[in-house]
């Protein structure tokens, strides 16, 4: 990926976090998708006094984009703050295998300004899509 469109995507991210509602955990993320006309969709992680209501910022951003008319992305930049890189929870990187292709490069940012580059298939080898449901999933 372009040293711009990945500085961009994590600014974009960032941004997000910075409204991120988390009065339970304290643990704000932002998370920003690049659409296939150039577009960047944001969302940040929005919790819930009920906590289990909690949306991820993955799934924030994403659904923010689909209910938008997009259907695929070219990538996924995430940021939390602190330390340690962002790592999605195990139903955003099902979320992710929906929307991007496993090829897609994944974005894993820190406060620091460090971040890793993995893809979709690293995330989630073996996905279940819609490629599963027509039987024509033979990666196992
Ligand atoms: O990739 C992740 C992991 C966790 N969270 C949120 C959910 C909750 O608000 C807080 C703590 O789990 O972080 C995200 O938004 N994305
Ligand atoms: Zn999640």
């Amino acid at each position: 990926m372009e040293k711009k469109t990945v500085e961009d995507l994590i600014s974009k991210a960032k941004e997000a976090m910075d409204n991120a509602y988390v009065p339970y955990s304290k643990y704000p993320v932002g998370a920003a998708l690049l659409t296939e006309d150039g577009k960047v969709y944001s969302g940040c992680n929005i919790e819930n006094a009920s906590y289990g209501l909690t949306n991820c910022a993955e799934r924030t951003g994403i659904f923010k984009a689909v209910s938008e008319g997009y259907r695929t992305f070219e990538s996924i930049a995430i940021i939390c703050k602190g330390e340690l890189k962002a790592s999605p929870c195990g139903a955003c990187r099902q979320v992710i295998a929906e929307f991007l292709t496993p090829d897609s490069p994944v974005i894993l940012a820190n406060e620091k300004g460090e971040h890793t580059i993995t893809d979709v298939k690293s995330l989630l080898p073996g996905a279940f899509t819609t490629k599963s449901l027509l039987g024509d999933n033979n990666e196992f």
